[in-house]
This record gives structure tokens, C-alpha cells and sequence, in this order.
């Protein structure tokens, strides 16, 4: 298929995508573009001959310069500085705000009509603004976080339950925090509810866990956060746009009236196709869950408000 991806940051999410995507033939080319010329050349190298080791005809070459990103159909955000070990998310914000405003700017001169997937942290934030600053439409502006919480509950929920590995179907919503909300309703097994199958103790430890999926990650590597379901979820993302899927994954989206919120990134199911964002999709919330989905996109607007006085 003749689709090209840009990937903006080489680092470990933004290299294990690239790997992600030329060994599963996802796209013909894939541009790399990182402030650290040398290691986009040697990953391109090393992620080229992976390529043609599984028989790909996915290309991969190193941006140059910002030019090189006309004609991509997807561009990924990964460009950013992960969390450490003691820290937020939330303390990222204007760190990464800042790489956001360049890398966008190199977008809208090279590829204005492309799809934008964000990745950096705060991701919520970070999809505001990257909407704000290059001025897209907003079923091209969409954040990846939902699919990988929700990998991380199934992992819990397996984890519990000992079977069901492959089968496990759920459900995260809210923006990709500490106050993201895990929908235990629409989590299913085999199309069995979990709360069918395990005790309320059970599933509230499922709960939590996932909401300290990331954080887990991140106090054991030291260095920085996870990458490889990251960048599996991504990918994910990707294929269903580019192949026309319409699959619905949750993503961070700009909602406008969606649950009530307008100007608000949150993460909602969504569905994905050629158009980036073609429908967002209504779940019925349960009381509690409206008012943990309140709370939520509380804390990604007190972090948009920062940006809307402080940046923009
Ligand atoms: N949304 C999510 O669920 C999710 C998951 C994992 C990581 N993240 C976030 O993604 C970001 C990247 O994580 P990582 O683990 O790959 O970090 P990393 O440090 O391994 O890589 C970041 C890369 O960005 C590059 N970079 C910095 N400024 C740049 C610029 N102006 N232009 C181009 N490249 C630039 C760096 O050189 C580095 O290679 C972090 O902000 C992290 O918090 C989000
Ligand atoms: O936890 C992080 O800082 C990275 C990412 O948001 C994650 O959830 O893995």
C-alpha cells in the first residue's frame, strides 16, 4: 500500500513503532525525524534491514530536514520528554508544550493535510495543544492513550482470572491520568461481563492497577516509561486509518458537546478510518462513572488552562 508515516521523536516509543510498523508491512515508507541526527540514522539502518528480514517492502529513511515530511498520510508525535521516577505526568506540561509548538510548525509547512496522532505526556494536554497550534480540524488532531489503558486492564483482568488470555475485551475512558476511568461494565471476557466473573474486591484492585499501569512501568525502568504497548497501540490506531477500518479504540479526542464537554480533550471511543476521527461514540455512564468522567476531564482542563494563559 503507498502510505508514508512520519514519526517525530526517535526515542523508545517512537523507535519501537517504527519496528512495529515496518515489520508488519503496516505502510511503504517511514520517515524518522529527531534532534538526534545520528541515532535516527543508525535506528533507521538497524530498523531497514529488520524490514527486509521479515520481508517487508516497508522503506524507513531518516528527515533530514522537515521537508522530507510532504506527503505523509499519519504523522506520530513522540517527540517529548518521558517522566521519571518521583514525577507526574502533569510535570511535563510545558516542557513538551514547547517541542510540540516546533514540531507542529514543521508539520503544517510540509504536510498540512495529514492525520496527527499525539503520544507525548500530559496526553490530553498535548492534544490540546497540538490542535490549538497548528489550527486542524479536529478529526485530524487524536491522542493515543485509551487503547493501551485498556490493553493494561486486560492484562489485570488475566492476571485475576488465569484464563481468558486473547479474549479479554475493555474498556478505559477520561484522559490519561491518575483519574482516567476503567469501565468495568463494558469489560467483558469472552463476551461475559467481568463482574459476572470476579468479586468486587477483585475488581477494584483491577481498577486501581490499571490506573498505576504507567507508573508501575516507570518506578521499575528508572529511566523513563514504557514503550512497547505503547507503540503496539499506536500502531493499532494507525492500521485502522490507513486501511479504512473504522474499528472504535478510545482515543483523545476534542470533544464538542460529546458527554457534555466542549473544548475539552478527553479519551472516548472513537471510531477511526480514513478521515482520522469519523464518529465519537456515546456510551450510557452509570452515575459514578459520570461523575469519575467529570472529574477527570477536571484535571485535563486545569492543565488546558495553563496552557490557554501561559502559552498560547
Ligand atoms: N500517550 C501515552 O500513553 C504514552 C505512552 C508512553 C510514552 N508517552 C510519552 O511519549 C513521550 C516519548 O516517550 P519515550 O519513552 O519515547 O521518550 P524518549 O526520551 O525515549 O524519546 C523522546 C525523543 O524525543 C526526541 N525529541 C525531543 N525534542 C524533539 C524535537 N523538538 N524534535 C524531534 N525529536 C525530539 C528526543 O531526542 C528523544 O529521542 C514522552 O512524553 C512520554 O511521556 C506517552
Ligand atoms: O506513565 C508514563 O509516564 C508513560 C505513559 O503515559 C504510560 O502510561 O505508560
Amino acid at each position: 500500500m503507498n502510505k508514508k508515516i512520519g514519526i517525530i521523536g526517535a526515542g523508545n516509543v517512537g523507535s519501537s513503532l517504527a519496528f512495529t510498523l515496518a515489520t508488519k508491512a503496516v505502510c511503504s515508507h517511514i520517515v524518522i525525524k529527531d534532534i538526534r541526527e545520528n541515532i535516527v540514522e543508525a535506528m533507521c539502518l538497524d530498523i531497514s534491514q529488520a524490514s527486509n528480514s521479515a520481508k517487508s517492502h516497508t522503506i524507513v529513511t531518516a528527515a533530514k530536514e522537515a521537508k522530507d515530511l510532504k506527503d505523509c498520510d499519519v504523522v506520530v508525535i513522540t517527540a517529548g520528554v518521558p517522566r521519571k521516577p518521583g514525577m507526574s505526568r502533569n510535570e511535563l506540561l510545558l516542557i513538551n508544550a514547547n517541542i510540540m509548538k516546533s514540531v507542529i510548525a514543521d508539520i503544517k509547512d510540509n504536510c498540512p493535510n495529514t492525520i496527527i496522532i499525539v503520544v507525548s505526556n500530559p496526553l490530553d494536554a498535548m492534544v490540546y495543544a497540538a490542535l490549538k497550534t497548528s489550527g486542524f480540524a479536529s478529526n485530524k488532531v487524536i491522542g493515543m492513550a485509551g487503547i493501551l489503558d485498556s490493553s493494561r486492564m486486560s492484562h489485570f483482568i488475566y492476571e485475576k482470572l488465569g484464563y481468558g488470555a486473547g479474549q479479554i475485551q475493555s474498556s478505559v475512558m477520561g484522559g490519561h491520568g491518575d483519574d482516567m476511568v476503567p469501565l468495568t461494565n463494558y469489560s467483558t471476557v469472552a463476551g461475559v461481563c467481568i463482574e459476572e466473573l470476579l468479586n468486587k474486591k477483585d475488581i477494584d484492585d483491577i481498577v486501581q492497577k490499571t490506573k498505576n499501569g504507567g507508573l508501575q512501568i516507570v518506578k521499575l525502568l528508572e529511566t523513563g516509561s514504557a514503550y512497547y504497548a505503547p507503540a503496539y497501540s499506536t500502531s493499532r490506531m494507525i492500521e485502522s486509518i490507513l486501511n479504512n477500518e473504522k474499528k472504535i479504540y478510545p482515543c483523545a479526542v476534542l470533544l464538542s458537546g460529546e458527554y457534555g464537554y466542549t473544548n475539552i480533550v478527553a479519551g472516548v471511543p472513537v471510531m477511526l478510518g480514513i478521515n482520522g476521527v469519523e464518529k465519537i461514540i456515546k456510551l450510557e455512564l452509570n452515575e459514578e462513572q459520570k461523575n469519575q468522567f467529570d472529574k477527570s476531564v477536571l484535571s485535563v482542563k486545569e492543565l488546558t488552562d495553563v496552557l490557554d494563559k501561559e502559552f498560547f
